[in-house]
């Protein structure tokens, strides 16, 4: 298992992580969410014992990671898979690190099969494609046959055939009892691959749950209405669902979205406005659309996109909106057809987050 607790890490005047405490448990991949800048990697280096924290500890089976006995056996990484010497081939590069772990020879290519680069172990690395240079990092992590294992980006680059490998062997891990902590930006693929999530921004603890308690928590239900390609006959059940308590939004494909009601009340009053309906569906909103809207006060860059695009309500313009303070582990309360998460109150502001995007980072520690 690992475990931080109050786990702080500054910069000089910048914190990039701040009084974090979660768990990650074995038997189940944790996936390791937040914006760019949001404090993964920090996080995930300091748990490496590679940053040391400000303040606060992060354990290993209950030890630091500079604190355990033969940590390359306990414990493996992927962090940057290009971190590794071009002019070696794969088979010598897992070779030298074998030899640094007192791993036995026969491990490289047990791990060379296992991640399929049998054909080229003998090739020099510094010709591999980023899938083959990921295969080869994970190869590494897995050298030491260890019960802990941790992955920054380990689908970066990869093609659908090595995403899909991927989400196998994370699955394979944690279901051998393994400890399997992911960091991703794929929400889609994390959506398929973990069972729980952490979710940070600027530093600080967003989420701890499973995967279905977030989008319950952090997303509203909706129906998809659809009435006949008529403006008035739409206008009519806008009104109507309106006056009886609905939240009503116009979809770019032309159909309404509709929360705050029931089902079989939307169609009562549907039917009682004399409108047809030509669709009427429950609709759950995806981990993405989730993960957005848990996020959306924490993102530090944002790009310019087009009103109505993503999970917004449409209309509303996303574009250079103000940043919205966020609320950590404030939730509407999961239930159907709601209406959408109140906005995030402010809270306190957290120590000093990054003002300005493009100030160059320190090189401290690096
Ligand atoms: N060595 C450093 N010196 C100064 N600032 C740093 C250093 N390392 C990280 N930071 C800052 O700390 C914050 C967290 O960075 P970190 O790389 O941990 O985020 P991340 O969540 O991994 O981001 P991404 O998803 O973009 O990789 C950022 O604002 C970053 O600029």
């Amino acid at each position: 298992m690992i475990e931080a607790r109050g786990l702080t890490k500054t910069y000089g005047a910048k914190t990039a992580v701040y009084n974090l405490s979660f768990q990650v448990r074995p038997g189940s991949v944790t996936g390791f969410l937040g914006p760019n800048g949001a404090g993964k990697s920090t996080t995930i280096r300091m748990v490496l014992g590679l940053d040391a924290p400000t303040s606060g500890t992060v354990t290993i089976a209950g030890r630091p990671y500079r604190q355990l006995p033969n940590a390359p056996r306990q414990v493996g990484a992927l962090l940057d898979a290009k971190a590794v010497h071009g002019g070696r081939s794969a088979r010598h590069h897992l070779l030298c690190l074998a030899q640094l772990s007192g791993i036995p020879k026969s491990r490289v290519d047990e791990v060379l099969a296992l991640v399929g680069l049998q054909e080229v172990a003998g090739k020099r690395s510094k010709g591999f494609s980023l899938g083959m240079g990921q295969r080869l990092g994970i190869a590494a992590a897995l050298l030491g046959d260890p019960q802990v294992l941790l992955f920054d980006e380990p689908v970066n680059g990869l093609d659908p055939e090595g995403i899909h490998w991927v989400r196998n062997l994370m699955k394979r891990l944690a279901a051998e009892g393994r400890t399997v902590f992911v960091s991703s930006h794929l929400m889609s693929e994390m959506a398929l691959t973990a069972d729980h999530l952490i979710v940070i921004g600027r530093g600080q603890l967003l989420a701890d749950m499973s995967v279905k308690e977030f989008i319950a928590r952090n997303s509203t239900a909706y129906a998809k209405v659809r009435t006949p390609d008529d403006a008035e006959q739409r206008e009519k059940l806008t009104a109507a669902l309106a006056e009886a308590g609905a939240g009503v939004q116009p979809e770019p494909d032309g159909a309404l979205r509709v929360t705050g009601l029931e089902l079989p009340r939307i169609s009562d009053v549907a039917h009682g406005t004399g409108v047809r309906l030509w669709e009427l569906s429950p609709h759950q909103a995806s981990l993405e659309e989730a993960y957005m809207q848990l996020t959306q006060g924490a993102v530090d860059y944002r790009s310019a996109q087009p009103p109505g695009w993503g999970y917004g309500q449409p209309g509303q313009p996303q574009p250079y909106a103000p940043q919205q303070p966020y609320a950590p582990q404030q939730f509407a309360p999961p239930g159907s057809f709601g209406p959408p998460p109140a906005a995030a109150q402010p809270q306190p502001a957290p120590p000093a987050p990054a003002a300005d995007p493009t100030a160059a980072r320190e090189t401290e520690d690096r």
